[in-house]
């Protein structure tokens, strides 16, 4: 190993920039941790005239990230530009082809292809490292690949979406709507800039993808999630769903079935007691549980140039040391292609409908309720004025199955004054 780990970095944006600060104001610490001196040959980025806030000094710069990422005196290409294809994935695919180590915080190109870029990586005996990608600050794929190596991961569950979270918490506490939120979030400069990553749950799916690959030993499939964003939940829901004990979260779920992998990144009600329940603002929880250790949570900035920067530097740190690890966690030949499995798993289950008012409105929804094999563990009907009654409903375990069979049966009671609004009760 030479004294000195030299970086080629492409993508000097936010997270660029942070990850250049931390290597100038920290070089003495990095060296006595690695023992080896951190130094950036080149860096690339589309403009290269923009004052970025941070001296580029000493580095050379490179127009084209592939030529950056193909340099002699580049040891390790850290991917910064983002997108799960085009120059991210080009220059990552030539810097390991050319026989460098990769260090990105691309979740998109990650849980498209990952699998692919696993199995170049491992072929070619370098690391291509990715601690940035799922929850930012948060050491979630080093607590997984390395802290929980001896369990069978039997769950990983978290929040992994701050703008969703945001939003969410935002929309509660100020009492407005999702619309008002998302255009106060939107100012902020809090979304991405195709905002629908965010808010329809895709950034958190590719999140979770990445995250199931390493607990369940299986190719990254991110086409295989249950994906719904936060659009539809409604400022109604979320004073309903406090009422009853309960926070509205944009929820990552991932867990082995006998039926198959399931994966789902929706709206779910969480306990407003628990960990993820307190998660207020931008702020990302990971909850892995394991067969032998129990329940971890992890707590953190899920984005951000600091926390970001601060994981990209743990992957490089690793790469400086010759630490080595598998990209998945073991060989990724050895992933297997998990069969996807819709959620079957019982779950209670919120329902908020409005129905006429008119004598036996109630009776017939519990009918078909029961009908169905849904059983109702609490309800609760509003005072009202107006011609149709709110009710909640929460009901006990349920099967997936049931509730959209009782659902449908609604329809033909007559009683319903516009469509039930159904959410999963996670149990954490
Ligand atoms: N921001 C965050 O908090 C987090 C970001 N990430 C991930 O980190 C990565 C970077 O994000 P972030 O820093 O926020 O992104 P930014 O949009 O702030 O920066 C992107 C950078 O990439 C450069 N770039 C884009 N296209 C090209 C190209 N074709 N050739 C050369 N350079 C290019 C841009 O150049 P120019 O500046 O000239 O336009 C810019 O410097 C993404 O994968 C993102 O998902 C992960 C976790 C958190
Ligand atoms: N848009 C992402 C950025 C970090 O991946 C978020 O809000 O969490």
């Amino acid at each position: 190993m030479s004294d000195t780990l030299r970086l080629g970095i492409a993508g000097l944006g936010t997270v660029g920039v942070g990850v250049l600060r931390i290597i100038r104001q920290q070089a003495a610490l990095l060296e006595a941790r690695t023992g080896r001196k951190i130094s950036v040959s080149a860096v690339s980025a589309r403009t290269r005239d923009r004052d970025r806030g941070v001296s580029l000094k000493g580095y050379d710069w490179e127009d084209d990230p592939v030529t950056l990422a193909t340099r002699d005196d580049v040891d390790v290409f850290v991917e910064l530009m983002g997108g799960s294809d085009g120059p991210a994935k080009a220059a990552t695919e030539a810097a390991l082809k050319a026989g460098k180590h990769v260090v990105t915080a691309n979740k998109a190109m990650l849980a498209i292809h990952g699998q692919a870029l696993a199995e170049l990586a491992e072929a070619q005996g370098l690391s291509l490292r990715y601690e940035a990608a799922v929850a930012g600050g948060i050491p979630v794929v080093k607590t997984l690949l390395e802290g929980l190596a001896g369990n069978g991961i039997t769950r990983v569950m978290g929040v992994m979406n701050g703008s969703c979270n945001y939003i969410l918490t935002r929309m509660e506490s100020a009492g407005q709507t999702y619309q008002d939120i998302f255009a106060e979030a939107d100012a902020l400069g809090y979304l991405e800039a195709d905002p629908q990553l965010d808010v329809g749950g895709i950034d958190a799916a590719h999140k979770l993808a990445i995250l199931s690959s390493i607990a369940f030993g299986a190719q990254v499939d991110f086409h295989g999630i249950q994906l719904e964003g936060i659009e539809r939940v409604t400022i109604e829901d979320i004073r309903a769903a406090a009422d009853m004990g309960y926070k509205i979260k944009l929820l990552g779920v991932a867990q082995k079935t006998g039926r198959g992998l399931e994966q789902r990144m929706q709206p779910c009600l969480v306990p407003d007691s628990s960990p993820l329940g307190q998660l207020d603002g931008g702020t990302n929880m990971v909850v892995l549980e394991g067969d032998a250790v129990g329940q971890i949570v992890l707590r953190g900035a899920g984005a951000g140039e600091g926390p970001t920067a601060s994981a990209v530097m743990a992957d490089v740190c690793d790469i400086a040391r010759g630490v080595w690890l598998p990209v998945f966690g073991q060989p990724a030949t050895t992933l297997v292609q998990a069969k996807s499995a819709q959620s079957k798993t019982p779950a209670p289950y919120y329902l908020r409908m409005a129905l006429v008012d008119k004598p036996g409105a109630l009776a017939k929804i519990a009918t078909v309720l029961g009908e169905a094999g849904v059983s109702i563990n609490r309800m609760r009907q509003y005072e009202h004025d107006a011609a149709s009654a709110p009710v909640l409903i929460v009901t006990h375990r349920t099967i997936p199955a049931d509730l959209e069979r009782a659902i449908a049966a609604m329809d033909g009671t007559g009683v319903m004054a516009g469509a039930p609004v159904a959410l999963r009760i996670e149990e954490v």
